[in-house]
């Protein structure tokens, strides 16, 4: 495909292409003794998320949005034999393995058919489920992973970003989710889909993860510094997107190091191209320091001030429209735990949030902007909504 209309510049221009996965085997995976590991709250009946899943693409199509799945496109990019040869040897470079294993898996994943290959990397491999020689097998339980699977592919939004008309890998910061922007950098490399592109960051650079990047409009990026993303990667970001000329301005928001707000996707969304939704209980003290590219190629770093101030200059424009979702600070934090404040646009004024939310829901209703609701009891065991469950390839300037 021709890179042309390919690229994101905002959050809620109208939304044309996306990426999701739908959640697989690797979900099956989860059980009480590693689901904390593996950055769930529980263990997610699979069937109904995948239903749930279903509705959430459903919602997307029946407004025009094509929708891309992660595996197909890994699958397709694995019929190349430089794709193969990559992702299996970054796969069997695991220390863990020994020379033994790393041998045999080689061979083993190696005689894979593409769809099968593409499987066995997102859901993992048991030492029970193959008979593979050597020491390190037989001392490994039967149900130990060999390769550990990736429940979190299911959040397409952390393992790439789109900042105009470039994909950004990422590097995530969790041991759980490395291996995922392998085969995000694969898939962008090697798929006919993407020819063209230009990839910048990768998967081995300081930790930045796309939940903490927004696209506050052209030319204006906010990151999210706390968990995930350390000060180190919102560094690089700057600089990177600063040289190619995508952003003007990049604000580096501090966030709390906490579960709940492990992203900055987590605390607030835009909702307008001038209108933001944002968990009430950090609204009054959300911050950012205005990054701008400075003299000799080095940043110029403006003082720390509110973020809705900094982030309405930045954007040229008069105010940032505060949408605060619901004033009990108790309802607040139980809708933003189940990512009430996690929705995502396919068009100005136009949200798909999780449907459970109800009271921050009304609160957008009432500010006008229509929310299109979707189940997500199974999906949401993970900590994540509609915009950690997309990545949008494509979405028309405003
Ligand atoms: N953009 C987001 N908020 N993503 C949510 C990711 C949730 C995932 N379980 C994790 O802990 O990494």
């Amino acid at each position: 495909m021709a890179t042309h209309g390919i690229g994101v510049r905002s959050e809620v221009g109208r939304l044309r292409t996306v990426m999701l996965h739908r959640p697989g085997p690797e979900l099956s995976r989860l059980t009480p003794r590693n689901n904390d590991a593996l950055l769930f709250d529980g263990i997610p009946w699979v069937e109904r998320a995948q239903a749930e899943h279903d509705g959430f693409a459903g919602a997307l199509r029946s407004r025009g949005v094509e929708v891309l799945y992660l595996s197909e496109l890994l699958a397709q990019a694995l019929a190349l034999p430089d794709a193969r040869a990559q992702v299996i040897e970054q796969t069997a470079s695991d220390l863990r393995l020994g020379d033994i294993l790393r041998g045999w898996l080689t061979e083993w994943l190696g005689a894979l058919e593409p769809d099968r290959l593409a499987r066995v990397l997102m859901a993992g491999l048991r030492n029970d489920e193959v008979e593979a020689p050597g020491l390190v097998t037989a001392l490994l339980a039967a149900h130990d992973f060999l390769i550990d699977p990736l429940p979190n592919l299911l959040f397409t939004r952390d393992s790439s970003v789109w900042v105009g008309d470039r994909v950004m890998i990422t590097s995530l910061a969790m041991q759980a989710r490395r291996r995922e922007t392998q085969l995000t950098e694969l898939i962008y490399q090697f798929h006919p889909r993407f020819t063209g592109v230009e990839r910048i960051h990768g998967w081995q650079r300081e930790h930045l993860e796309g939940g903490d990047v927004l696209a506050l409009c052209d030319g204006v990026l906010a990151v999210g510094v706390g968990e995930r993303t350390t000060p180190a990667g919102a560094e690089r970001l700057a600089h990177t997107v600063f040289g190619l000329g995508l952003a003007h301005t990049v604000l580096a928001v501090p966030i709390d190091q906490d579960r709940a707000t492990m992203h900055l996707d987590t605390i607030c969304t835009m909702v307008d191209v001038d209108a933001i939704l944002m968990y009430p209980n950090v609204a009054h003290r959300l911050s950012a320091y205005p990054v701008r590219p400075g003299a000799n190629g080095r940043l110029w770093i403006g003082p720390r001030e509110h973020f809705l101030d900094v982030a309405a200059a930045a954007m040229g424009i008069e105010r940032l429209r505060l949408i605060d979702t619901g004033l009990d600070p108790v309802t607040a934090e139980r809708e933003q735990w189940d990512d009430g404040n996690n929705t995502l646009c396919v068009a100005p004024k136009v949200a798909i949030a999780y449907e459970r939310n109800e009271v921050t829901n009304a609160r957008l209703g009432e500010a006008g902007i229509e929310v299109v609701p979707i189940a997500g009891s199974e999906l949401g065991s993970g900590r994540g909504g509609p915009r950690c469950m997309s990545c949008p390839i494509s979405r028309d300037p405003l």
